[in-house]
C-alpha cells in the first residue's frame, strides 16, 4: 500500500578521478552554479584543495570567498551562515573531511542555497548523503539536510591523505553490516519503516569493500577509487532510505557516546568499526560473524581494540551501556545492556 510520497534526493554529478579538482569549474557550470561560492574548509584541506579551488574560480573571473572552520559545532555553522550572507554567496562548497562537508551542508540547508561536496579524504560516508552531523547539546547524530548538487572527489588528493583516514572510511562502510541487522530487527519488532533496496545496497557495498580489502593499500590511487565509490554507494543507500538507518545502527550509537565520553580520541570511522565488532557479537553470539567483522577491519589496518582507538576500557563500557540513550532508534541494544553484559562482550571480542 502506498501511504505517502517519498523523495529520493541525490547529487546530479558525482565526479571521481585523478586530477578532477581541476575540473571543478566545469562541474559547477554543468549544474548551473555560475555565481560566486563560499568555500567552507578546515586547515589541512584548505592547503591541499581549498586554495586551489579559489584560484581556479578567480582565474575564470569569479569572486569566491573562503572560510576555515576548526570544529564541528553549531557556532561554526552560524559563523559560516553569517559569512555567506556578508559575502552574498550564491552557493556553498564543503572542502575537506566530514567536519567541513557537514558544516557547509547544514549552513546551505538553512540558507536554502546550493551545496557542492569536495572530499579531501575517504574518511566517512557523508560525502553524498542528505544528512548533516553537527553535535549540539545532547544531539550527536545526523539530521536531514539538503544533499550536494555535485561531488568532486579527486583521487590524487584522497590517496595522498593520511592512510588512517582511508581506513576510517573503510570501517564506516564495514559497520553497514550491523546497521542493516539493526534496521531489520527494528522493522520486525517495532514496525520501523524499512527499504529492502536501501538495505541490500548498503550490505552489498560492505560486501564488495571486504572482497576487495586485499587491494586497498596505502598510497595506491586505485584504493582511493574503491573506497570513495563505496562511500558514495553507502550515501546513496541513506538517500533511498530517507534516513541514516542503512549505515547507522547500534555501532554508531556507541561511537556517538564515545565522542561525548572521550572526545577527539579517535576518528568516527574507527569508533564505529570497533562498535560493529561488539554489536555483531550481540546480534549473532560468540560463534557468530563478529570474527569476520574484526578480521575485515584488521585487514585494512583499522583499530579493533580500545587500546588501538586510544580510549580506556572503562570508556568503552560506559559508551556501550549508555549508547541506547542517545536517540530514539531501536537496535540490538534495546533498552540498554547491563555492565556485566557489556564487560562480557568486550572481553570475549578482545576489544578490552
Ligand atoms: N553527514 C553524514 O551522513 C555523515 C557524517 N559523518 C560525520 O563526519 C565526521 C567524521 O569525518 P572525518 O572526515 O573523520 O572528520 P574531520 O573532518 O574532522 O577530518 C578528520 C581529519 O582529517 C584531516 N584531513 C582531511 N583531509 C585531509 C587531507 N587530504 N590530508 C590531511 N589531512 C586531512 C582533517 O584536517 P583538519 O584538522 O585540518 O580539519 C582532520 O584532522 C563526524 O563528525 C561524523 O559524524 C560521518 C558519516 C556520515
Ligand atoms: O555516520 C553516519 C553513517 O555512516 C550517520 O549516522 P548518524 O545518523 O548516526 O549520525
Ligand atoms: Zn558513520
Amino acid at each position: 500500500m502506498f501511504e505517502k510520497s517519498s523523495w529520493i534526493r541525490l547529487p546530479r554529478n558525482v565526479v571521481i578521478g585523478h586530477g578532477v579538482l581541476g575540473e571543478t569549474r566545469a562541474v559547477l557550470d554543468d549544474v548551473h552554479l555560475t555565481g560566486d561560492p563560499l568555500v567552507v574548509t578546515s586547515p589541512t584541506p584548505r592547503e591541499v584543495a581549498g586554495e586551489r579551488i579559489v584560484a581556479q574560480l578567480e582565474d575564470a573571473g569569479r569572486s569566491p570567498s573562503i572560510v576555515t572552520v576548526s570544529e564541528a559545532s553549531f557556532d561554526a555553522v552560524q559563523r559560516v551562515i553569517e559569512r555567506a550572507e556578508d559575502t552574498d554567496a550564491d552557493f556553498l562548497m564543503g572542502v575537506g573531511g566530514g567536519k567541513a562537508i557537514d558544516i557547509a551542508k547544514m549552513a546551505s540547508d538553512t540558507l536554502d542555497l546550493g551545496f557542492v561536496s569536495v572530499p579531501t579524504a575517504a574518511s566517512h560516508d557523508g560525502i553524498v548523503s542528505g544528512r548533516g552531523s553537527v553535535p549540539e547539546g545532547d544531539t550527536r547524530h545526523s539530521v536531514s539536510a539538503d544533499p550536494p548538487l555535485a561531488v568532486v572527489a579527486d583521487t590524487g588528493i584522497v590517496a595522498d591523505a593520511p592512510w588512517e583516514l582511508t581506513t576510517a572510511g573503510c570501517a564506516d562502510i564495514i559497520s553497514n553490516y550491523t546497521a542493516v541487522k539493526d534496521w531489520r530487527l527494528a522493522n520486525r519488532l517495532r514496525n520501523v519503516e524499512y527499504s529492502e533496496y536501501a538495505a541490500s545496497l548498503s550490505e552489498m557495498t560492505a560486501e564488495m569493500l571486504v572482497d576487495n580489502a586485499a587491494s586497498i593499500k596505502p598510497g595506491l590511487e586505485e584504493s582511493a577509487w574503491v573506497v570513495v565509490k563505496a562511500l558514495v554507494s553507502s550515501g546513496v543507500a541513506m538517500s533511498i532510505a530517507g534516513s541514516s538507518r542503512p549505515a547507522s545502527g547500534a555501532e554508531h550509537l556507541f561511537s556517538h557516546q564515545l565522542d561525548r565520553i572521550a572526545p577527539g580520541k579517535a576518528l568516527h570511522g574507527h569508533q564505529v568499526g570497533v562498535g560493529a565488532i561488539l554489536c555483531e557479537f550481540l546480534h549473532s553470539g560468540e560463534r557468530g560473524d563478529w570474527v569476520a567483522v574484526r578480521d575485515a577491519l584488521a585487514s585494512i589496518d583499522a583499530p579493533t581494540t580500545a587500546e588501538e582507538l586510544g580510549v580506556s576500557d572503562e570508556e568503552v563500557i560506559a559508551a556501550l551501556t549508555s549508547a541506547h540513550e542517545i536517540r530514539d532508534r531501536y537496535t540490538i541494544l534495546g533498552a540498554g545492556i547491563s555492565e556485566d553484559a557489556a564487560l562480557e562482550v568486550a572481553a570475549k571480542t578482545e576489544v578490552i
